[in-house]
C-alpha cells in the first residue's frame, strides 16, 4: 500500500516530519535508490515507531520515505534540514512526476562545502513545484547514533531559526570564553594549579558541545570527516579528565582523601585509555562508553564532594552546587528527550544553562578558595612571626642569664688569678698593681700612705719542728690577722713570698700605720695555732714605712726603704716593729 502523500497547506513555515514519514532498516545497506522507492511504493516501509526517530547505534542503512504535495501558492523552494550534527553519510532523492531522479549529498563524512546551507546540520534543497506530487527519499548510514529528525522549512522560516540559534550559541560560548580568559589570566598571575585543570575542564566540555552541535566540523575541521567521528569521543574524554583533575586539586584530596584520590586517578586513567582508544575503536563503541563515562565521572565527583563536605572542607559547597546546576541542566534536558517536561528554553537548553552556571560557580570557588589559602598563609606567617618573637625573647632571657653567670665567672677567674692560693690574700702581682694604683692616687689627693713589710720570725723552725703543713697553717693564720686589722681600715694585705707579707695603707699616716702594724703584731702573738695536736705561738717582725706629700717615691723605693725598717725590726730582736729612718 503506498503511503498517502503529505500536504504542504499554505501558512506552513517549518513542519517536523517525523509523525508522517515511514521508514525501513536495509540491514546489509544492499538497496540502491531504485530498489527502495520501489519498496516504499509497495508499502515495506513503516510508520517510526512511536513518531520518535531516533533508533540508537545502528548497522546498515536507514530509508525515510514520504510522497509530498505542495499547495503552498508562494513556495515552491524548501530546505529539508536533519536536526542531528553527526550522521556520517545521508543522501536525499527526489523523485519527479515525469521520472526525473535528482540526488544530493550530505553528512560528516562529505566536505562541509557541499552542503547547500553552511549550517551545523545537513539541508538539502527541496523544488517542489505547486500543486506536483514529489517523493522524497532519505537514506542514511552513520556509526554514530541513528538520530534522523527531518524538518522541513521555508527559507525564510530557517533563516529566522539560525539567527536565533546563533544568538543564544554565541550567548553561550561568549560566556565560556570569557571565563576561559579571565581564568587563564589568573592561572598565569597565580600559577594554581587549579586553574590550569579548571580551563581544561572549560575548555575541553565547551569543546564537546560545540563537537556536538556540528560546530566542530563546520569551524574547525570542515574539510577532515574522519576527524569529525573521532572528536566526540576524545573532546569527551578530555573534558573528563580536566574534570576529574580540576576536582581533585580543589578538594585536595590527595591531602585530605587518600583513597578518594586513589579512585580519582584510576577514572584518570581509564579516561586517557579510552581517549587514546577512541582514535581507533569504532565510533559506535567508543561514544556510547564515553557517554556512560560521563555519568560515572559525575556521580563521583558529586560523591567526592559531599565526603570532603562532611569532612568539614568548606570550599566544597560552592563547588558541589555548581556541578549539582550541571547535573540538574542535563537531567532536564534528558527529561525532556524522554517527554516528561513541557519543551521549554530551560529545558531545551538545560545542559549549556546548567553547564554555564557551572563554570561561572566553579571559577568563584576557585577564587574563594584561594582567598581562603591566602588568609590561612597570612595566619600561619603570624602564628611563625609570634613564636620567633616569643622564642627570640626566650633566648636572648637565658643569653643575659649566660652572660651574667659569665660576668661574675669572669669576675670569679680574675678574684683568683689575683689571690694566693694558700692563704687567701692578694697575690704579688696584684699588690704590685695595686701599689702603683694607690700611689699615684696619693699623688693627686695628696693624702700620706704607709706600706707594712711583715716577716714571721724563726719560721725555717717552726716548718723543721712541726712540718711543712703546720708551716701552711700558720701562714694562713698570720694573714687573716693582718686582714682583720688592715682591711676595716680601707688597707690591702697580699703575701710578698715566703713567709712574707705586705699591706698597703692609703690615708694613713706614720702614727696611724704604727698602730696597725703593732695591733698586727699582737694578734699574731696572742692567739697559738692549733694545728696537728700542735699549739703553736707565732711572732713577726714588721718594717713600716710612710709616703707623705711631698715626696715622690717609686714603689721599689718604698718596698726598699720598708724593707730595710723589717730588717731593723730583726736585728732588734724580732717580735717588734720598726718605722724606717727617713720619718724617724
Ligand atoms: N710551710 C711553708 N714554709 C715556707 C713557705 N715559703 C717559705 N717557707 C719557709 O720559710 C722559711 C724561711 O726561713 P728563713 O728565710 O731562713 O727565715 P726564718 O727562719 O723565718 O728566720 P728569720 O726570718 O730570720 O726570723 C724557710 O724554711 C722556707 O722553707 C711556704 O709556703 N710554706
Amino acid at each position: 500500500r503506498t503511503p498517502a502523500p503529505f500536504t504542504l497547506e499554505p501558512g506552513q513555515s517549518a513542519i517536523a516530519l517525523s509523525p508522517y514519514i515511514t521508514y525501513r532498516h536495509d540491514t546489509l545497506a544492499a538497496d540502491g535508490a531504485t530498489e527502495a522507492f520501489a519498496r516504499a511504493r509497495a508499502g515495506q516501509f513503516a510508520a517510526l515507531p512511536g513518531g520518535n526517530p531516533t533508533f540508537g547505534f545502528q548497522d546498515g542503512a536507514y530509508w525515510f520515505y514520504l510522497p509530498v504535495v505542495n499547495r503552498h501558492p508562494e513556495e515552491s523552494r524548501w530546505l529539508l534540514v536533519q536536526e542531528y550534527a553527526l550522521s556520517d553519510q545521508l543522501d536525499v532523492y527526489l523523485r519527479y512526476p515525469d521520472g526525473r531522479v535528482e540526488h544530493q549529498a550530505s553528512g560528516d563524512h562529505q566536505p562541509f562545502a557541499n552542503r547547500f546551507i553552511r549550517y551545523r546540520h545537513p539541508n538539502f534543497r527541496l523544488d517542489l513545484p505547486v500543486g506536483q506530487q514529489v517523493e522524497v527519499l532519505v537514506r542514511v548510514q552513520s556509526e554514530s547514533s541513528m538520530q534522523v529528525p527531518l524538518v522541513l522549512y521555508t527559507p525564510r522560516a530557517l533563516a529566522e531559526l539560525m539567527r536565533d540559534t546563533q544568538f543564544s550559541t554565541g550567548l553561550y560560548y561568549g560566556i565560556v570564553l570569557a571565563l576561559l580568559f579571565y581564568n587563564l589570566v589568573l592561572w598565569i598571575m597565580l600559577r594554581d594549579p587549579g586553574y590550569f585543570w579548571y580551563l581544561l575542564h572549560t575548555g575541553a566540555f565547551g569543546l564537546v558541545l560545540f563537537t556536538l552541535n556540528g560546530y566542530g566540523f563546520e569551524y574547525f575541521w570542515p574539510d577532515w570527516p574522519w576527524l569529525a567521528d573521532a572528536s566526540v569521543p576524545l573532546s569527551i574524554c578530555l573534558a573528563l579528565i580536566g574534570m576529574q583533575q580540576f576536582s581533585r586539586s580543589f578538594l585536595e584530596l590527595k591531602e585530605r582523601w587518600p583513597a578518594g584520590n586513589v579512585a580519582s586517578l584510576a577514572l584518570i586513567g581509564f579516561f586517557v585509555l579510552l581517549g587514546g582508544a577512541s582514535v581507533w575503536l569504532p565510533y559506535s563503541t567508543s561514544t556510547p562508553l564515553a557517554s556512560k563515562a560521563v555519568l560515572v565521572g559525575l556521580i563521583w565527583i558529586v560523591a567526592a564532594a559531599v565526603v570532603m563536605l562532611r569532612r568539614g572542607y568548606r570550599p566544597a559547597r560552592l563547588f558541589l552546587l555548581a556541578w549539582s546546576l550541571f547535573l540538574l541542566g542535563t537531567a532536564m534536558f534528558t527529561l525532556l528527550a524522554f517527554g516528561l517536561v513541557p519543551r521549554n528554553f530551560w529545558t531545551q537548553n538545560g545542559v549549556q544553562i546548567g553547564s554555564a552556571l557551572e563554570m561561572l560557580l566553579l571559577s568563584l570557588a576557585l577564587g574563594a578558595r584561594y582567598a581562603g589559602l591566602r588568609n590561612e598563609n597570612i595566619r600561619i606567617v603570624q602564628q611563625a612571626n609570634e613564636q620567633l618573637e616569643r622564642s627570640v625573647i626566650d633566648r636572648t632571657k637565658q643569653l643575659r642569664t649566660a652572660m651574667a653567670q659569665l660576668g661574675e665567672a669572669n669576675v670569679q677567674l680574675r678574684d683568683y688569678s689575683q689571690r694566693d692560693p694558700l692563704t687567701g690574700v692578694y697575690n704579688r702581682r696584684h699588690f704590685r698593681e695595686a701599689f702603683e694604683q694607690a700611689l699615684d692616687a696619693r699623688k693627686d689627693n695628696g693624702k700620706p700612705l704607709a706600706l707594712l713589710l711583715l716577716d714571721l720570725d724563726h719560721f725555717k723552725r717552726i716548718n723543721d719542728s712541726y712540718g711543712h703543713l703546720a708551716g701552711d697553717d700558720c701562714l694562713h693564720f698570720a694573714a687573716r690577722c693582718m686582714e682583720d686589722v688592715v682591711v676595716p681600715r680601707g688597707g690591702l694585705v697580699a703575701r710578698f713570698g715566703g713567709e712574707e707579707f705586705v699591706a698597703v695603707l692609703p690615708g694613713a699616716d706614720a702614727q696611724d700605720a704604727l698602730q696597725v702594724a703593732e695591733a698586727v703584731r699582737l694578734r699574731i702573738q696572742q692567739a697559738p695555732v692549733a694545728t696537728g695536736g700542735h699549739s703553736i705561738r707565732l711572732s713577726a717582725s714588721i718594717g713600716v714605712h710612710t709616703v707623705i706629700e711631698g715626696h715622690h717615691a717609686t714603689p721599689e723605693d718604698v718596698i726598699r726603704i720598708a724593707d730595710e725598717a723589717l730588717y731593723r725590726a730583726k736585728d732588734d730582736g724580732r717580735n717588734c716593729v720598726r718605722h724606717s729612718v727617713v720619718v724617724a
